[in-house]
């Protein structure tokens, strides 16, 4: 019973969703999204355990907001990923859901329609016909697990996931993550500080009890058995880089320190390109070039690319938007992501399998 003098103040409506398992009889998993899903989520294990040699790079747009042109780049991306699969696995960043500093348009599952009706029905049909789409093409995808109620719609679609600078923190990140089915990258806080990713390792690794909803949408006490695959993303912060290598050693001496896995992710894009898109593939040459000189720790890249460079504002006429430019952070376009991921396969073709020998 609620009364209405104490109880929801502050609450303007509820409104309520279509159930997990409701969604996924809409949209089934098909037989090959399955086949895709484990072996993405597979390989990237493996890569971690070093059992392949190959660097995973986890590149795409910053976020979606239209699917033609995530399906476009898709294509894009599985052609490259055959073309350098000997040397790099390519996965696709498929991010609907956005962490703001403040405030602004929090991504496609709250408002798919980018006009602030956020219609969350809809944006979850979208981007579950999304990743069937892109797992239906044999490609992974990775995505940024944000709001705990999520997973249960569209996890079993994902084979890698991030928890960003601004939720790396938080308990309620940690005990999620520790149930995903697939490895989770933990970013270095805002400020650059890595002591907040290497407690997150430590954490996710841990069974968790928690309050989190069952495929049936209902509330449930769940118990997770820990997750052995969580790495550190480094992203910069407190404007600083933090992918040189001296940045990364320090990394390194620090999860050696704590205990944990040294496997680093680094993301070329956020505070390690001080928030300019063109200076990723710049971060990418400096990653190449620490891996031929001899690191060990790097396994993974992250990389905000899209078909067209740069980004725009949603503009008040949505018909004005302009096709394949990023609506969040700034990203470089398709020739310039071709031309930075051949070159980084060409550079480290023959080094990579040496390195885990
Ligand atoms: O990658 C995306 C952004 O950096 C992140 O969501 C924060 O964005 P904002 O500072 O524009 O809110
Ligand atoms: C929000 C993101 O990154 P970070 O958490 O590092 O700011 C992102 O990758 O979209």
């Amino acid at each position: 019973m609620t009364d209405k003098q104490v109880d929801d103040l502050n609450i303007a409506s509820q409104e309520l969703l279509i159930t997990p398992n409701a969604l996924k009889e809409e949209l089934p998993l098909s037989e090959n999204a399955r086949k895709t899903v484990i072996e993405g989520r597979e390989t990237i294990r493996n890569i971690l355990d070093r059992k392949d040699h190959r660097l995973f790079v986890v590149i795409g747009p910053c976020s979606i907001h239209d699917t033609k042109a995530a399906m476009d780049y898709a294509q894009k991306l599985k052609a490259l990923a055959e073309e350098v699969k000997d040397t790099i696995y390519l996965v696709l960043r498929v991010y609907f859901e956005k962490p703001r500093t403040t405030t602004g348009w929090k991504g496609l599952i709250n408002d798919p329609y980018m006009n602030d009706s956020f219609k969350v029905q809809d944006g979850l049909h979208i981007a579950r016909q999304l990743l069937l789409d892109v797992a239906e093409l044999g490609l992974p995808a990775a995505t940024e697990a944000l709001d705990p109620t999520t997973p249960q719609y569209l996890q079993d679609l994902i084979s890698w996931n991030a928890i960003g600078a601004r939720t790396t923190e938080s308990q309620t990140h940690r005990e999620m993550s520790s149930g995903l089915s697939s490895p989770v990258g933990f970013k270095n806080g805002t400020d650059g500080s890595l002591d907040v990713a290497v407690n997150a390792m430590l954490s996710v690794q841990s069974p968790h009890r928690f309050l989190g909803i069952d495929p049936e949408g209902r509330v449930a006490l769940t118990t997770t058995k820990g997750n052995q695959y969580g790495h550190v993303v480094l992203r910069g912060g407190g404007g600083k880089p933090n992918y040189d290598s001296v940045s990364v050693a320090l990394a390194e001496k620090a999860l050696e320190k704590a205990g944990v896995s040294t496997n680093i992710m680094v993301d070329c894009s956020h505070a390690n390109s001080n928030k300019d898109p063109g200076l990723q593939p710049l971060v990418m040459e400096n990653i190449a070039n620490q891996i031929l000189e001899g690191n060990q720790s790097i396994v993974g890249l992250m990389v905000e690319s899209h078909l067209k460079f740069g980004n725009q504002k949603i503009p008040a006429n949505l018909d004005d938007l302009e096709y394949g430019v990023s609506i969040t952070d700034g990203c470089i376009a398709w020739d310039t992501t071709e031309q930075a991921i051949r070159s980084m396969a060409d550079k480290l073709r023959d080094v990579l399998p040496k390195r885990n020998a």
